[in-house]
């Protein structure tokens, strides 16, 4: 038996399996760069499918007719499965089975209604299938061994953000996972965990990363290799921003911190269990696959160039008292409580004699839940579409570049990052 070490983890996300040339491309990947090792792969949806998925939920969760969407994601898998693999050879199957399974828990919604405080809990059993099906055809073009990560990776039942049971996990992957490792490659699902009750839960959008990692920490994994459609990490979204610069290597901190103030490219909670048994991530190019892309790990390095990330989609909530009386611990303690049981997310936050701010991401669901629980105490003021700046080792050069032109409504810094909140402004170009 190998040792566990010489075992690879690599990701795939939405659009390294967008569609069948992004499959063949992925295949090529895996038999070019990893001959000859122990291979875990994990996948995500394809392209923008969970996004699909949310919509075709929304509407059968509310009464709705999804049924020219859940076609079209239907129609969408069968034709990249007839093209890999021949028409005749989708029409019965795993594949088949689980859009079978999708369309018969979605009418198990309607009618009659299910109740709202469900919502989160059905999203999960509906919003999964994507990876199912990704992996499903994932797993025949490579022909490789298809594995069901969910009665694996236990979580409890936080819905839409399962937390992970690390003891249980380790023990059900280091069961399993060997012994088919040995055999050859595997193809898992990313974003998904199980309750220990079998229910499926995810881990928070974006979140097969997360996945990659906990499976690589669970194995000791020599690596893991998250495949992109950019050449690394970079010091700023190439989406969004021009000039941008890749970092070839990169400490665990800083990452982590990128992630945190929201660089997409990596979800927040990646590094952690990499950074604790010390294996390295890989941010490799899906377009470029030889170029060298950025190495994640221990150690110290030169100065960075300023990173730049913005966050959309934001609300900045500011709460008064009533009375004039200031903010104090006391009421610091009912806004936290309550934002912490609505489960918005603090991405910013400041307080003033008698009013205290937080931005947020935007949700209209949880920012009502919060606004009925607050009301009575506090006089509350919210503006939404806005956007989160933060610059990571700023100096004044980034400083006038981010701000100038923008009203900044709300602004901090410290000795390393400048963060700021204000108006989303039309887009004109890269900034
Ligand atoms: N600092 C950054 N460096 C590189 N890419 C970034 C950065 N911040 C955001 N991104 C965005 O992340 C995208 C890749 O991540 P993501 O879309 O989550 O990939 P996938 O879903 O395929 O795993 C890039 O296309 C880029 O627009
Ligand atoms: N498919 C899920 C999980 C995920 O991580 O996707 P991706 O690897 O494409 O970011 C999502 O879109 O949230």
């Amino acid at each position: 038996m190998q040792e566990p070490h010489s075992l690879q983890v690599y990701k795939f996300g939405g659009a390294s399996v967008k569609d069948t040339a992004a499959i063949r491309n992925l295949c090529r990947i895996v038999r070019e760069h990893a001959a000859q090792q122990q291979l875990l792969i994990v996948v995500s949806a394809m392209g923008k499918t969970t996004n699909a998925l949310e919509e075709i939920f929304q509407l059968a969760f509310t009464g709705q007719d999804c049924g020219p969407k859940l076609d079209a994601l239907r129609s969408f898998h069968l034709g990249v499965a007839q093209e890999l693999f021949g028409q005749e050879s989708t029409e019965t199957g795993q594949l088949q089975d689980l859009l079978a399974q999708l369309e018969q828990q979605l009418a198990s919604l309607q009618p009659p209604p299910a109740p709202a405080d469900t919502y989160d809990q059905h999203y999960d059993q509906i919003i999964s299938f994507g990876e199912l099906l990704a992996t499903c055809i994932v797993a025949r073009a490579l022909d490789a061994q298809w594995l069901d990560c969910r009665p694996l990776l236990r979580t409890d039942h936080t819905w839409r953000e399962g937390r992970i049971d690390w003891p249980t996990t380790e023990w059900n992957v280091r069961d399993q996972l060997p012994t088919l490792l040995q055999r050859g490659p595997v193809v898992t699902q990313g974003f998904l965990g199980g309750t220990p009750n079998g229910l499926t839960t995810t881990l928070g959008r974006e979140g097969s990363d997360y996945t990659a990692a906990i499976f690589a920490y669970c194995l000791q994994a020599q690596a893991v290799t998250i495949w992109k459609d950019v050449a690394g990490l970079l010091n700023a979204d190439p989406k969004f921003f021009a000039d941008t610069v890749r970092f070839p290597q990169i400490s665990y901190q800083e990452t982590i911190e990128m992630a945190y103030y929201g660089a997409s490219v990596i979800h927040p909670k990646t590094i952690k269990p990499l950074a604790v048994r010390q294996i390295p991530l890989l941010v490799k190019s899906f377009l470029d696959p030889t170029a060298e892309g950025t190495r994640i790990g221990e150690g110290r390095h030169e100065p960075l160039a300023p990173a730049f990330i913005r966050k959309d989609g934001q609300c900045l909530i500011s709460f008064e008292s009533r009375d004039l009386t200031f903010i104090s611990e006391e009421n610091l303690e009912v806004i936290f409580g309550a934002l912490a049981q609505v489960r918005l997310k603090i991405n910013m936050m400041q307080n003033s004699a008698i009013s205290f701010s937080v931005c947020t991401d935007f949700s209209a669901y949880r920012l009502e839940k919060l606004l009925s629980q607050l009301r009575d105490q506090f006089t509350i003021h919210y503006n939404t579409e806005l956007e989160l700046y933060t610059i990571k080792n700023y100096d004044p050069a980034s400083l006038q570049r981010l701000t100038t032109g923008r009203e900044l409504l709300l602004e901090q810094r410290s000795r390393q990052t400048f963060q700021f909140v204000c108006r989303a402004l039309p887009v004109t170009g890269l900034l």
